[in-house]
């Protein structure tokens, strides 16, 4: 049939970048980790940072953990599609081969703040899809901030006295979900990836799909009945 040498083509798409930012405890690692999961075709953003790992974390898995001379020098070589000074340690996205493989229809996720989402935006917009995640409350916020008992009552403070400048981001996000029960908050980034993904414009492998499909209407309709 025409049709199964034409789906793979019509399959074929660019890449995207999926962006996830919220204040710190409103769920937004949480919410990445569920998606790598469920979802084979997009892959995580490494970051690189100079703040100490935390229990549980792993380097080159949840970030690659450096020392300042390490992130100096990578600055110095101009190895960041983006960085930023966070909570008082830097961050940064690698460049990588995040590029080409865009192109090749490879997805990445970002678990990045509003300043490295302007910086992606800036430099890459097309391929850029930012979302923005709040709790449901600033109570809330704190509870979850305690309830994850990774950081000491001052951390926390600091985290909680940054939110609102955070929250304050939120309207240069194309999406903004409240992550309020954690099922629902998934089920939308997920409906938010998917449609995303089928964007004209990123579904490459669609005009010569759309372009057979005409040829063969040209063909019934000469080939047809009268
Ligand atoms: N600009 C930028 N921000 C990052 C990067 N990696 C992580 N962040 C942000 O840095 C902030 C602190 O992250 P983290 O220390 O893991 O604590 P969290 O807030 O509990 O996730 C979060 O807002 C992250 O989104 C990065 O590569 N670039
Ligand atoms: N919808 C939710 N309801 C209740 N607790 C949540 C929810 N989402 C995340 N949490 C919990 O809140 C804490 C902070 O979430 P986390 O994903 O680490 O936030 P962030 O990465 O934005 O700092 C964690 O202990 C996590 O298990």
């Amino acid at each position: 049939m025409a049709g199964e040498h034409a789906l793979p083509n019509a399959l074929r798409r660019r890449g995207l970048m999926f962006v996830l930012s919220s204040p710190s405890g409103a769920g937004k690692t949480t919410i990445s980790r569920m998606l790598l999961a469920a979802d084979p075709e997009i892959k995580l953003s490494v970051s690189v940072t100079t703040r100490p790992m935390r229990p549980g974390e792993r380097h080159g898995v949840d970030y690659h953990f450096v020392d300042d001379a390490e992130f100096d020098r990578m600055v110095e070589d101009d190895d960041f599609y983006e960085w930023a000074h966070v909570f008082g340690h830097r961050y940064g996205t690698p460049k990588g081969h995040i590029r080409a493989a865009l192109k090749e229809g490879q997805d990445f996720l970002f678990d990045i703040d509003w300043q490295g989402t302007q910086q992606l935006i800036q430099k890459d917009k097309q391929d850029v899809v930012p979302v923005f995640i709040l709790p449901p409350s600033i109570d809330e916020l704190r509870r979850r901030l305690e309830a994850r008992a990774q950081d000491s009552e001052a951390v926390i403070q600091a985290r909680m006295d940054r939110a609102r400048a955070e929250i304050s981001h939120w309207d240069a996000y194309d999406y903004v979900v409240i992550n309020d029960s954690v099922d629902l908050c998934f089920a939308r980034v997920r409906e938010i990836l998917h449609a995303e993904r089928i964007k004209r414009r990123r579904q490459t492998g669609i005009i010569d799909f759309v372009r057979e499909l005409m040829g063969q209407s040209a063909v019934t309709t000469v080939a047809g009945p009268a």
